[in-house]
């Protein structure tokens, strides 16, 4: 089980200032969508020859155009980037090509995604990791779980959880026996990242 970082809403100095503090700790960089939005792919690419050893996943939340965006991500140096659940097919699997293509990872993100029926629709284009990822404005609302996590242990899918999860709810994530537990403000909101980034590893280890 892999801890992976999400650096969300943060400025490029920032980011990288909370990777140097819990980088012994955590197995994938995620470098956030907005943080994408904000300084291009390029900071991918950058983040990556600093920190050559961790995975970085970029979190495009690819949702058309599936080749080109893949490919371009790919080519930056990004390890796994995502495609959302809704997208039509076509664009899912030629991320999923992509990805076989450039020896990398492409993640399903669930986000707002109820049906068991996509499930199979993702098995059947050769999809390897899914994400059950409850969104931040859903976080609001209250919700905690993907109603698809019962049903994610009939497929032979990578599991990433993802949403709201830190030192005091990782437990309850755990029982999930996912691949990979993506934190983001549980570390970087938290007053002693560090400290939040060597528990949640320490107990992910336990499995
Ligand atoms: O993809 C995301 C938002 O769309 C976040 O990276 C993911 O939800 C993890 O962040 P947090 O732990 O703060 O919820």
């Amino acid at each position: 089980m892999k801890l992976q970082i999400a650096l969300d809403r943060l400025s490029r100095e920032k980011c990288i200032e909370v990777i140097d503090t819990v980088k012994e700790h955590i197995d994938i960089i995620e470098i956030g969508t907005g943080v994408i939005n904000e300084y291009g792919l390029s900071l991918v690419r950058d983040i990556k020859q600093l920190y050559p050893d961790k995975k970085i996943l970029a979190d495009l939340k690819i949702c058309d155009a599936g080749e080109s965006e893949s490919r371009n991500a790919f080519e930056y140096g990004a390890d796994i980037i995502t495609v959302m659940s809704f997208a039509d097919p076509s664009t899912i699997e030629a991320c999923v090509k992509n990805a076989e293509k450039y020896e990398r990872e492409t993640v399903v993100d669930l986000l707002n995604n109820q049906s068991e029926e996509t499930l199979h629709q993702l098995a059947g284009i050769n999809v390897t990791s899914v994400s059950l990822h409850i969104g931040k404005d859903q976080q609001k609302d209250g919700a905690v779980f993907s109603p698809l996590s019962r049903h994610i242990h009939n497929f032979d899918f990578n599991v990433y959880v993802a949403g709201g999860i830190n030192n005091e709810n990782i437990d309850d994530y755990l029982k999930l026996k996912p691949e990979v537990v993506i934190v983001g403000s549980g570390i970087t909101k938290s007053a002693d990242p560090a400290s939040a980034g060597e528990q949640l590893k320490r107990k992910i280890s336990l499995y």
